[in-house]
C-alpha cells in the first residue's frame, strides 16, 4: 500500500505573518502524522517557508516550475532554485497554469522532466473540464494529459505523483463523488501500471473542493493515495482534520 500524501496547494494567498501564524498552528497540532504532508506554497515565499518548516514533518513544495534550467527567462524559476531551498515536490500542471497561462502537455511533460533532474518530484495536475465530461471525454483527457508525461519521463515514473483534479470541482465547492473520482483513479492506475512495473507505489491524489468533512470517505477508496487540497488548506484546524482522515 502507498503511504498516503496529503499536500496544501495555499495558490496565490498568504504573507509573511499568514504564513508564519499558519504554520505555527498546523506544527502544533501535527504531532507525528501518520502520512506524508507538504505544503504548495508561492515562489516568493519559498525562503521562508523552508527556514518555518526545518526538522518539522511537513515537507515544502512549490506551486510550478520552470521547463529552462536557466537563462534569459524573466519571473520564471527553475528547478535547481528550488532544491536551493530544499523544496521536495513541485506541481506541474495544475489547471489553473494550463486554463490562465495556456500551459500544454508538452510544456507540462518538460517541467516534469526538469523537476526531477534537480531531485524534485513532480506532482502532475490532470483532470478534466465540465464541458469535457459533459461530452463523455473524461478519461481521454486525463490519460492523454498523463501519457504526455510518461512519455517524457521514461523509467523515471516511479518517482512522480499524480493528482486527479476535476476542474469542475475545484474551489466550487462540488466535491467528485468518492465513486466518481475512485473511477477516474483506477484509469490512471491502470495506465500507469501498463508504464511501469512498479506503478503501484506511484501515489494517485484526489484534488477538488477536499475539505475537512469529505476527506474520510474520498481517502477510504482504493486508489485514492492521499489529497491535494486549497481552501481548506488555508485553514489549520481543517487542514489537521484532513491529515488525520487520511492516517
Ligand atoms: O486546485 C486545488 C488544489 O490544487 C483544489 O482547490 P480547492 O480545494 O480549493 O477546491
Amino acid at each position: 500500500m502507498v503511504k498516503k500524501l496529503i499536500a496544501g496547494n495555499w495558490k496565490m494567498n498568504g504573507s509573511l505573518a499568514a504564513n508564519e501564524a499558519l504554520l505555527a498552528e498546523l506544527l502544533q497540532g501535527l504531532g507525528q502524522p501518520g502520512c506524508d504532508v507538504a505544503v504548495a506554497v508561492p515562489a516568493v515565499y519559498v525562503g521562508q517557508v523552508q527556514a518555518l518548516l526545518q526538522g518539522s514533518a511537513i515537507a515544502l513544495a512549490a506551486q510550478d516550475v520552470s521547463a529552462h534550467d536557466g537563462g534569459a527567462y524573466t519571473g520564471e524559476v527553475s528547478a535547481p532554485m528550488l532544491r536551493d531551498f530544499a523544496v521536495r515536490y513541485a506541481l506541474v500542471g495544475h489547471s489553473e497554469r494550463r486554463q490562465y497561462h495556456g500551459e500544454t502537455d508538452a510544456l507540462v511533460a518538460t517541467k516534469a522532466q526538469k523537476a526531477l533532474a534537480a531531485g524534485i518530484t513532480p506532482i502532475v495536475c490532470v483532470g478534466e473540464t465540465l464541458a469535457e465530461r459533459e461530452a463523455g471525454q473524461t478519461e481521454a483527457v486525463v490519460k492523454r494529459q498523463l501519457a504526455a508525461v510518461i512519455h517524457a519521463v521514461g523509467a523515471c515514473v516511479t518517482e512522480i505523483v499524480v493528482a486527479y483534479e476535476p476542474v469542475w470541482a475545484i474551489g466550487t465547492g462540488k466535491t467528485a463523488s468518492p465513486e466518481q473520482a475512485q473511477a477516474v483513479h483506477a484509469v490512471l492506475r491502470a495506465q500507469l501500471a501498463a508504464a511501469s512495473t512498479q506503478a503501484a507505489k506511484v501515489p494517485v491524489l484526489y484534488g477538488g473542493s477536499m475539505n475537512a468533512g469529505n476527506a474520510e470517505q474520498l481517502l477510504a477508496q482504493p486508489d485514492i493515495d492521499g489529497g491535494l487540497i486549497g481552501g481548506a488548506s488555508l485553514k489549520a484546524q481543517d487542514f489537521l482534520k484532513i491529515i488525520a482522515a487520511a492516517a
